[in-house]
């Protein structure tokens, strides 16, 4: 399916949009509920991600196919191994069969797990034997991926001595892991983390509990980007709060240079995007390394605003749905742009213009098709694979279109 955009009848004034739950928040309370019972999810994010992982959470024996869900698969991955009886062949898409899980593979062996890779060293698909895991201590590499860390965090309070696990070199995407953390503490679990060392206590059961998902700020920076790039859009975003478990919910501030305005209304849990007059800078420099998942966005927003920039921390962003840093090089220098990266960051040379026409191919990437749209604003485009979006956001172009961008959907296998 192609996305085919064309900017609409701007200003569109004060659109309202509700965004829907936050993936990583709803895969974590999944995790936990099927390990607590008694804890009720209100606002699930409706996701592609969080479905699948749902529904292969009422499974313990046969093969389980994760299909793109990375968080999924390290959180599984993580919970069949420690369910007693549990015979699982996890599995996904090709690409997932590309995404390293050898630090947490050999993360759980350490803790007396039973798990095989089928083909590939260190990458999925795996045969898990789920087994009491009784060693209460591990030390796990933190410098490629938090979901490993969260992965070992969720099931600890189900272990029989709880756990501690001491993080070695430079953690990336922390923000994940206080998320986590957050979320325990949420069912009355003792966890912290002091000095790079977690320590989580044991909990038979927790107490009835009722947790709304917060909706999703990775969703919402679509949205800001769009702000950005247009003269006086005036956008509504909810269930919004300041108080967010979320590291991306640093967008207010970071978008402020960009000249878009955050205003909270607490009594309704919304936000109000404005365009707000700035001088705005030349050159962007930011460190992504605790909001990997805006790169994209602000990478996009920053070329549609002919603003340079520097992105550092970006290093985790090589082993996402595709390899995001080579993915922007290849579609932003499509549309004219100058840019240069390595491994774990990206710089943009201030552009004058964006070439017409351009046609922007997605690499199964749900980031890649929403971070490109908001440049509707700027100039006609076509999205490749539109429906790549349903990973994280099935309602995304429906809500774009409320904005006032004219978007033609059209399904090219009919
Ligand atoms: O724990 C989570 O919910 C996530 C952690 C991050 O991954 P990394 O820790 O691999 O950067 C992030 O990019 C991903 O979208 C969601
Ligand atoms: C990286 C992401 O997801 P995952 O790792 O869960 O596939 C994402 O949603 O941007």
């Amino acid at each position: 399916m192609k996305a085919i955009l064309h900017s609409g009848d701007f200003p569109v004034q004060n659109r309202k949009i509700i965004i829907g739950g936050s993936k990583s928040e709803s895969n974590r309370l999944l995790i936990l509920k099927s390990l607590f019972l008694n804890i009720r999810i209100k606002s699930l994010s409706e996701s592609d991600d969080t479905r699948v992982l749902e529904k292969s959470l009422k499974t313990l024996k046969g093969t389980v196919n994760i299909h793109h869900a990375g968080t999924a698969m390290r959180f599984l991955t993580a919970y069949y191994a420690s369910m007693e009886g549990a015979e699982i062949t996890l599995k996904g898409s090709q690409r997932m069969h590309e995404r390293p899980i050898g630090i947490l593979v050999e993360a759980l062996r350490n803790l007396g797990a039973d798990i095989e890779y089928l083909e590939n060293e260190g990458f999925p698909p795996l045969k898990i034997t789920g087994k009491k895991l009784t060693v209460d201590e591990v030390t796990i590499p933190a410098d490629v991926s938090s979901q490993y860390i969260s992965a070992l965090m969720l099931i600890a309070p189900k272990l029989p001595n709880g756990l501690k696990i001491y993080l070695d070199g430079d953690t990336v995407s922390e923000a994940y892991i206080q998320m986590t953390l957050s979320l325990l503490r949420r069912i009355g679990v003792k966890a912290s983390l002091n000095n790079n060392q977690i320590t989580i206590s044991p909990v038979e059961k927790v107490e009835e509990v009722e947790i709304a998902v917060e909706s999703d700020w990775s969703s919402a920076s679509y949205f800001y980007s769009l702000v950005a790039l247009s003269e006086n859009l005036k956008i509504t975003l909810s269930h919004f709060s300041k108080d967010s478990l979320q590291g991306d919910s640093f967008l207010p501030e970071i978008y402020k240079v960009f000249g878009v305005q955050t205003d909270f209304n607490t009594a309704e849990n919304s936000i109000n995007l404005y365009k707000q007059e700035v001088i705005l800078p030349n050159r962007v420099t930011l460190d992504l390394s605790n909001t990997p998942d805006l790169a994209q966005t602000i990478a996009v927003t920053c070329f549609g605003m002919g603003i340079a920039c520097n992105l550092t921390g970006l290093q985790t962003l090589k082993i996402k749905e595709t390899d995001r840093l080579s993915a922007l090089k290849k579609e932003l220098s499509k549309l004219g742009a100058v840019i240069t990266i390595d491994d774990n960051s990206l710089q943009l040379e201030r552009s004058s213009g964006i070439l017409p026409n351009p046609s922007i191919e997605t690499y199964e990437d749900h980031r890649m098709a929403m971070a490109f749209a908001p440049l509707a604003v700027k100039t006609d485009l076509i999205i490749e694979d539109a429906q790549v979006v349903s990973k994280s956001y099935p309602e995304f172009w429906k809500d774009l279109k409320m904005t006032g961008i004219n978007c033609d959907l059209k399904d090219l296998s009919k």
